[in-house]
């Protein structure tokens, strides 16, 4: 089986152990972006468990779990392209480590093809994740197809340049942080495998690299994705200059907490299982 094939169904793998982990915390940063009824994440807590039981913790994971896998498996396997083609581009052999530019480049690079089947998927679950006592939506499929009803794939790709203003530099700081830090461990092995300890802090820290990027555009793009249609027409610039004048500039680092909360242990997982699925296909394939 070629790397590229293994990048694929190892990040898919990832994808899946990221969600199982990270979606309680990911509906309180979402629900805290997006409101201002909630003081911290352990209000925001308690307040959704109060109001819908542990299952409110949950809304909305169906549409991750579904879509996570294909979004995982894209952006790991546009990772490994970044890096083959840096590694044509620095003239470097299958073995050899490519630069901190490489990696850097490849990482960016990802986030292309990954936000091209991200967003959809992340337009409904943000959706289904605030929305209130009304429950306009029966669940992803129903969200899915009344977008589609109302605003044409548009809507489906509603948030696409928030998405990429996102993860562009979001994934430069995830995989670059990832992949510097694991060849600097004290038991780092040429080739890149390491003990699952040091996968699990250079994955865990790899989320909240990311994150500490990510979230500015991210308030931005769950408000833009969440407003009734029409409500931004001047696009970006209007979310950003209407959200600063109305809630400071503190208000874009809104949800980092929580962020940063579900960042470290479910990039964690999601690495472990990267590396560990990895290890089981170069085994057998
Ligand atoms: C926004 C997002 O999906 O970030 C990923 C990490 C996480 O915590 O979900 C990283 N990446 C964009 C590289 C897939």
């Amino acid at each position: 089986m070629s790397e590229s094939a293994k990048a694929f169904l190892s990040g898919g793998f990832g994808g899946v152990c990221l969600v199982a982990v990270g979606h309680p915390l990911d509906t309180i940063k979402v629900k805290m972006q997006t409101s201002n009824e909630y003081s911290s994440m352990a209000d925001c807590f308690r307040k959704i468990v109060a109001k819908d039981g542990p299952r409110g913790l949950f809304a909305g994971m169906a549409a991750p779990l579904a879509g996570i896998t294909p979004i995982f498996a894209v952006y790991f396997w546009g990772f490994d392209l970044g890096k083959q083609i840096a590694r044509v581009v620095e003239g470097k052999g299958p073995e050899e480590q490519i630069s901190t530019a490489g990696i850097m480049f490849a990482g960016g690079f990802s986030a292309i093809p990954g936000s091209a089947v991200m967003v959809p998927g992340d337009r409904i679950k943000v959706i289904l994740q605030t929305q209130g006592e009304k429950k306009l939506y029966n669940g992803p499929i129903d969200c899915a197809k009344k977008i589609y009803a109302e605003e044409g794939i548009r809507g489906l790709y509603k948030g696409t340049a928030l998405t990429l203003l996102r993860d562009g530099p979001g994934s430069v700081a995830y995989y670059g942080a990832y992949e510097l830090m694991k060849v600097n461990m004290p038991n780092a092995v040429p080739g890149g495998a390491s003990g699952a300890l040091s996968t699990i802090f250079c994955g865990g820290m790899a989320g909240v690299f990311n994150w500490i990027v990510a979230v500015p555009p991210d308030v931005l793009k769950s408000r833009f994705q969440t407003a009734p249609t029409g409500t931004y027409p001047g696009g970006i610039r209007q979310v950003a200059t209407e959200l600063i004048a109305k809630e400071g500039v503190a208000s874009l680092y809104k949800g980092l907490a929580p962020a940063l909360a579900r960042a470290f242990p479910a990039n964690a997982a999601c690495f472990l299982g990267v590396e560990t699925s990895k290890k089981v296909l170069n085994m057998y394939m």
